[in-house]
């Protein structure tokens, strides 16, 4: 293996929220079988839900019943979306053990998606800030768009590294980087990495790509030199953009797993098991995993 690459990779797994955010909805119990078999298969941090309108997002509105309802395993860190004072309030009655606030490189994606540009974000970011400091709930900080927005297409590097800067000096202990609609490619993906680390910490980084034009594993391969070491991924590749028309989820998290392993990047995942969490929830929504490696293996 390239001594370039990291000997070990953080999986942030997001299909329980940003997968099934975007799919069909499916009950509650499906919701936490999937967030155990993961949690089976070695995954320690999931996203387990996500506390915004249930007008916005209705897929959502079980997530405190969802929370309290997975049996939990140790050492495995249950977080959620927190975008203001009352869905941090929800999730810390809920028992989450960690939050995120989301926050977009792009002032046309901010308006549509959290109903507030940039600058008002941030300002509302601040007390979830400091009631989950008070509450020793350690904060993580999404930006989207930052390979490209659907409203207004290429968004500046610098932009990103601004509101990447912004959402760290808050006190967010990762930023979580996404490409919200998967338009990013190889060179472009590491020169947005590199930018971004010159004002927050690559150690703080973490990559979030969305697949939507078959990028995000070559994307991700171009990241990893940068020494970032935490990705996203959303198990059977769930999800897809309500603002993308088209558009699919996150990178598979098996599709990852498998090209991680195979550059001897330790995971601490079990692939079979992974695969068959997959396959599960994707019978929950009468369709196949959309993860190629589950696919092949057929467990
Ligand atoms: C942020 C708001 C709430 C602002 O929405 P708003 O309408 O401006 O908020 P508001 O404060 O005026 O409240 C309106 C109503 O929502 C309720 N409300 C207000 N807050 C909450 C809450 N936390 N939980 C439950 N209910 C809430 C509030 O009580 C009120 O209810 P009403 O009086 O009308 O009955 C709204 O825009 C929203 O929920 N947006 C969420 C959109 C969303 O979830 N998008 C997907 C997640 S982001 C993402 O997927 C990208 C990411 C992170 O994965 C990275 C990437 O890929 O790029």
């Amino acid at each position: 293996m390239s001594a370039s690459f990291p000997n070990k990779v953080s999986i942030f797994e997001v299909g329980a929220r940003d997968g099934l955010q975007n799919e069909k909805p499916v009950t509650t119990a499906d919701k936490i079988t999937l967030i155990e078999d993961l949690a089976t298969a070695g995954v320690k941090r999931i996203e387990a839900a996500s506390f915004v309108s249930p007008k916005w997002v209705p897929q959502m509105a079980d997530s405190a019943d969802v929370l309290k309802g997975i049996t939990r395993q140790s050492g495995i860190t249950y977080s959620a979306l927190t975008p203001n004072l009352k869905g941090l309030e929800l999730a810390l009655d809920a028992g989450c053990d960690e939050v995120a606030i989301f926050g977009a490189a792009s002032e046309s994606f901010s308006q549509r998606n959290i109903n507030c540009s940039i600058e008002e974000s941030i300002a509302r970011f601040k007390p979830v800030m400091q009631l989950a400091q008070a509450n020793n709930i350690r904060v993580r900080g999404y930006v989207s768009c930052v390979l490209g927005c659907p409203y207004e297409g290429q968004i500046a590097v610098s932009e990103v590294a601004r509101v990447s800067e912004l959402l760290y000096k808050m006190g967010c202990y990762e930023i979580s980087l996404g490409d919200t609609i998967g338009v990013g490619t190889a060179l472009n993906a590491r020169r947005m990495v590199e930018a971004v680390a010159t004002v927050v910490p690559v150690s703080q980084l973490a990559l979030h790509f969305h697949d939507t034009y078959g990028q995000a594993l070559a994307n991700i391969l171009a990241c990893l030199e940068t020494g970032v070491s935490v990705i996203d991924s959303s198990v059977a590749g769930l999800g897809g953009c309500p603002y993308a028309k088209g558009a699919s989820g996150n990178l598979a998290t098996e599709d990852l797993v498998y090209m991680l392993h195979g550059l001897g990047i330790e995971t601490g995942i079990d692939l079979n098991q992974l695969a068959m969490a997959g396959n599960k929830i994707s019978q929950a929504l009468g369709r196949s995993s959309g993860a190629k490696v589950a696919q092949a293996i057929s467990v």
